[in-house]
């Protein structure tokens, strides 16, 4: 696949394209040779139509604090942020590849993460760390008692149930809607109103969240930066501790998003989000830093899978 964009051709380099259930990720390896990309070329390669397209854009650095690797995010509009919950699961994946260990700590801008292989080598689990409750560290604009229920006065929508979110940080804000049914709202529509309501002076990351079942959440999210995405990996953290904080659910459940399931448990003794979820490599390929063109070099989990199961047909044949 080739794309041509304007711009003087120069460094060619490569990256990986992954997604965490759906929510997909632009993976460069930072750690030898720094890069770094103004919000415009980020924009440009998150393009869908133009560029390689991606929700987030994840740089994997070297890490001052000897983690295992330093990661920087930045959502397809640019803006850099401190948490993604989907991209931490597959650059513990490929770190635990690439070590060969089956437990390596990632360091971000909202505090040092440990990725734990499992069974799967496929499915990684995460210790997200604790939730931020207050409202000073969601943030919100001005002090709100109480978090579990924000009182928000929100013009163009009448529907009050959108006017009562939640709000979590999981070093990222996200705001939570208790509602019976996550398709009943036009969240293409709403998301925007809400992710920039002023009540968020950071924005915030919106969750339509149906509670179907005991300990099972059905959750529609609108991302900030991003807009719609198949999977939130830290709005599954804050779904799934603001339902236990307000005794609507466990403290284990599952969270069901369009992307696929995502298993949290807000764990009783240290606090800690533990959020465990599947991981995908769609392809390898190179971009040059100028033209932003790009192509495709080498095969991801689904062509592995085609050629083994190929191998193992030819085999039963022979
Ligand atoms: N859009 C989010 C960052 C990515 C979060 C998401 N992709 C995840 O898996 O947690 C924000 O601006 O806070």
């Amino acid at each position: 696949m080739n794309m041509m964009v304007t711009g003087m051709a120069q460094e060619r380099r490569p990256f990986l394209k992954m997604n965490g259930l759906g929510n997909d990720f632009l993976v460069w390896d930072a750690r030898e040779t720094p890069l770094r990309l103004t919000p415009d070329q980020i924009a440009k390669l998150g393009d869908r139509e133009t560029g390689v397209g991606f929700d987030q854009m994840i740089t994997v650095e070297k890490s001052p604090a000897g983690a295992d690797a330093f990661m920087r995010i930045h959502n397809c509009d640019g803006s850099q942020v401190n948490a993604c919950g989907n991209a931490t699961r597959c650059i513990g994946r490929l770190l635990m590849e690439e070590s060969g260990k089956d437990h390596v700590t990632i360091e971000t801008n909202a505090g040092l993460l440990h990725a734990y292989a499992t069974e799967d080598a496929r499915v990684v689990t995460v210790d997200m760390g604790k939730p931020r409750l207050r409202w000073d560290q969601i943030p919100l604009a001005e002090e709100f008692a109480d978090t579990r229920a924000i009182e928000l006065q929100i013009g163009p929508i009448d529907d009050p149930i959108l006017h009562t979110p939640a709000a979590v940080s999981m070093g990222n804000p996200h705001g939570i809607f208790w509602v019976s049914d996550v398709e009943a709202y036009d969240l293409s529509k709403v998301g925007p109103l809400l992710e920039h309501h002023p009540v968020f002076p950071e924005g915030a990351n919106i969750s339509l969240a149906h509670i179907f079942a005991p300990d099972e959440i059905r959750v529609k999210v609108w991302e900030r930066g991003v807009g719609l995405t198949l999977a939130c990996g830290t709005a599954a953290c804050a779904v799934g501790v603001a339902a236990a904080r307000d005794r609507k659910t466990g403290r284990k459940t599952t969270i069901h998003l369009p992307g696929g399931p995502i298993g949290i448990e807000w764990r009783e003794s240290d606090d800690h989000v533990m959020m465990t979820g599947g991981t995908e490599i769609e392809y390898e390929a190179e971009a040059d830093l100028g033209t932003l063109a790009f192509e495709k070099t080498g095969p991801g989990d689904a062509d592995q899978d085609a050629s083994a199961a190929a191998d193992l047909k030819a085999g039963a044949s022979a």
